[in-house]
């Protein structure tokens, strides 16, 4: 590949995720309709998308069903549902979930990768679960996935934990070790100085390193293509940024950024017009100021969420007030 003007060709590594039916369902408990989930899977077959989480694979005790749609939990039946006999050697597109540390009964959940239409688990966890994260993703590889190792909330914890983590990732099987910008707080400086940390520490043993974005400060597109340009090779979106809060990294500005001929965007923006859209009017997600507050403050955007949630959720002025009265 030509190092003159990189931004014109592409490298055929990199492969892109999208997550919206899992980030997303963050909003809306996981309640998509049937048809939502089929038009989204469609969507990323049709636009050559590489990964498609299809939602978590969380423990039905800590997520009833009576409360939490179907894509909280990803039993085979409701996937096969929307997804038919899925055959991911066949028609180039991997199907992810995401099983939480602490919040998965991973050791029944799993079926063996052969009965599933999954190819792959993506194990999210916090610093001081990592010892369980390496359990499971020891137990997901010998049941034949792909795993990666998502470490969230990495802007609010310590260099010497970061290194731990890693330190305990690098002998794992996981494919990738996934930066993940839970706050949305980021700038382009911590991105640069958190994937040439992974990157070192995943050195010689295969690992590719990824990247998940929020845009709380409405950096989320700005950060994911710099991680691509220092090497990221596995790259997280979500169709219209839908996701918690903020919401994420767009999809389709992500994939009219990627220069790789097999990617077509116009499925993903019919997939905005006809399904995401009339969603939005139900549901909302994107930067809006409490969740530019909470991601200039490192904070988990739960206080944002709720407050939006409240009596007073334009109050914005209240809002700033009353979290920076509680720093
Ligand atoms: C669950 C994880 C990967 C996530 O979306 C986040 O923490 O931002």
């Amino acid at each position: 590949m030509s190092e003159k003007a990189p931004w014109i060709t592409y490298r055929p590594e990199l492969k892109v995720l999208d997550c919206t039916v899992r980030d997303g369902g963050l909003i809306n408990a996981h309640q998509f309709t049937d048809a939502f989930v089929k038009a989204v899977y469609r969507a990323c077959l049709a636009a050559g998308v590489d990964y498609m989480e299809i939602g978590y694979k969380n423990s039905k005790k800590i997520f009833p069903k009576e409360q939490f749609g179907p894509w909280r939990h990803c039993d085979e039946a409701d996937m096969r549902r929307v997804v038919g006999d899925h055959d991911s050697a066949t028609n180039g597109l991997k199907l992810a979930a995401m099983a939480d540390a602490g919040k998965s009964d991973w050791k029944t959940q799993l079926l063996p990768a052969a009965d599933s239409v999954l190819d792959v688990i993506r194990v999210a966890f916090y610093a001081h679960q990592v010892s369980e994260a390496v359990e499971m993703i020891a137990h997901a590889h010998e049941l034949g996935y792909e795993t990666t190792a998502n470490l969230m909330a990495v802007s609010n914890i310590t260099e010497s934990e970061i290194d731990t983590v890693l330190e305990a990732i690098a002998p794992t099987q996981a494919s990738t070790m996934v930066i993940v910008d839970s706050f949305g707080y980021l700038y382009r400086e911590q991105i640069d100085r958190l994937y040439h940390k992974y990157a070192a520490a995943m050195a010689g043993n295969g690992k590719e390193i990824g990247i998940h974005a929020h845009n709380n400060l409405q950096l989320a597109f700005a950060n994911t293509i710099e991680a691509i340009i220092l090497g990221c090779n596995r790259v997280d979106a979500t169709i219209f940024g839908m996701g918690r809060g903020a919401g994420n990294c767009h999809t389709e500005l992500l994939l009219g950024f990627l220069r790789n001929p097999k990617f077509d965007v116009r499925p993903i923006i019919e997939v905005i017009q006809h399904q995401v859209v009339p969603l939005r009017e139900q549901i909302e997600w994107g930067p809006l100021v409490p969740y530019n507050i909470t991601g200039q403050l490192n904070q988990h955007p739960r206080a944002a969420i709720e407050w939006r949630e409240g009596p007073t959720p334009d109050d914005f002025l209240a809002f700033y007030d009353k979290v920076v009265a509680e720093i």
